[in-house]
């Protein structure tokens, strides 16, 4: 029709969201080259700098630079995912990666988390340019990096442990949070961090029609017993409105495994010698991983009943000097403030400074002693990440633009004394 034909010549900020959710940047496969080459010709008509960085193969870092005119003081980076989690297509009311416009929707993997602030950074400058002729004082950078949704090591972890990072100076960090369902948005001074284990039992294997002890299902039930009476104990904290969510640590069970397989299905009448299960965990920044860990080898496996358990940690507990890795939020961090009034320049409100309840690459940054805030400016929204039907409005997406013209307006051109 001659309308399609009108919007699909436009450019404009929503045409251009939705020109980047249709990269299918979904794992196991994300599409990284599309994402680059579109955010380079985006960044070349800001007159940024670009670097492609590359510490594992395949797997692109992209670095854009706005100098400042006092590239001496620490610099500013805005931070982001290309990548996306997997969608199911056929449980969407829209493919996921076609950025249907409905009733002033737009739907897409990623629409929320996190390609709306990979591209709501860029829009923001592009309006400090054009309709301020705004200059920063200090040096911005924008990092869009692979592999944050299944942990970052071949992304962020490595970046941060690189030159050009360290010769960045970095003073302040803003990565991603999470939408907020009312009026408020909502800031993240912390991320609890990811803790994947598996517990396994053995037994003894037997006939499915014996009662005996010690079998490896027996030993393994046992065990998520206590695993659950754990959870329920930290889950009924926050259904006492004494911690909210990510306030404590959650345990939840993702898969359990055992039994004897044939090629036409489970063996009903033998009772299996091995079981496993594997939980996701999640530890507040001030959780003490020795007292956890002596409890699960004391009482979620203990070795009395045949049990072994394996840990992954997925990321840093504590920054270089042992500390928690959580942001301050009050005056000892001078970039608390002038966020805060950034904020308020731009007429928003912000409920008080939360914990993530999931994680993120900001626990990289943190862990090298900068500070870093969770900030995706989304209010009366859903929290959609990694769900079905992943929406965002085109009119909150327009007013996150202008949330960051405000935050890098004040943030770059901050001169105060910033060490922390
Ligand atoms: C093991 S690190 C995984 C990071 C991931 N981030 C977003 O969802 C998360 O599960 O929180
Ligand atoms: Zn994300
Ligand atoms: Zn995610």
């Amino acid at each position: 029709s001659p309308h399609h034909h009108l919007q699909e010549e436009q450019d404009t900020p929503i045409t251009r969201f939705q020109q980047f959710l249709r990269i299918n940047t979904a794992h196991p496969n994300p599409d990284y080259s599309s994402s680059v080459s579109f955010l380079k010709s985006q960044a070349l008509s800001l007159n940024l700098q670009t670097q492609l960085l590359e510490f594992s193969p395949n797997k692109p870092l992209l670095l854009l630079t706005w100098p400042g005119s006092n590239p001496s003081l620490p610099s500013l980076l805005l931070n982001s995912h290309l990548d996306s989690v997997p969608a199911e297509p056929s449980k969407w009311l829209h493919p996921p990666f076609s950025a249907v416009f409905s009733a002033g929707n737009i739907f897409a993997r990623g629409a929320q988390d996190d390609k709306s602030i990979s591209l709501q950074y860029l829009e923001a400058i592009r309006i400090l340019q054009n309709d301020f002729n705004f200059k920063p004082v200090r040096t911005v950078h924008l990092s869009y990096v692979p592999d944050e949704e299944i942990g970052g090591l071949d992304g962020m972890a490595k970046f941060v442990e690189s030159q050009v990072f360290d010769e960045l100076n970095l003073g302040f960090v803003l990565d991603e949070g999470q939408a907020s369902p009312n009026d408020e948005f909502r800031v993240f001074y912390a991320d609890r961090s990811p803790w994947n284990m598996v517990i396994r039992a053995l037994g003894v294997p037997g006939h499915g029609s014996r009662m005996y002890d010690n079998s490896a299902m027996e030993n393994l039930m046992k065990s998520i017993e206590v695993v659950s009476k754990f959870r329920e104990n930290q889950f009924d904290l926050v259904k006492a409105g004494l911690a909210s969510n990510s306030e404590v640590i959650s345990v939840n069970p993702v898969y359990v495994k055992a039994g004897i397989v044939s090629p036409t299905g489970f063996v009903m009448n033998m009772q299996p010698s091995e079981a496993e299960a594997g939980f996701d965990l999640r530890l507040t920044p001030t959780a003490d991983p020795d007292i956890l860990r002596k409890r699960i080898a004391d009482e979620w496996a203990p070795a009395t009943r045949n049990m072994t358990f394996e840990i992954i940690e997925k990321g840093p507990l504590r920054d270089y000097m042992g500390r928690p890795l959580m942001t301050p939020t009050n005056d000892s961090n001078p970039w608390w403030s002038v966020f805060k009034q950034a904020i308020t320049a731009a007429g928003g409100r912000l409920s008080k400074p939360e914990i993530l309840p999931s994680t993120t690459d900001a626990r990289f940054i943190r862990q090298k002693g900068i500070p870093a805030l969770g900030f995706s400016p989304m209010k009366n929204t859903p929290i959609l990440l990694h769900d079905h039907n992943e929406f965002l409005k085109d009119t909150v997406y327009l007013e996150g633009i202008k949330v960051y013209v405000s935050l890098i307006k004040s943030l770059s051109s901050f001169e105060g004394a910033t060490s922390l």
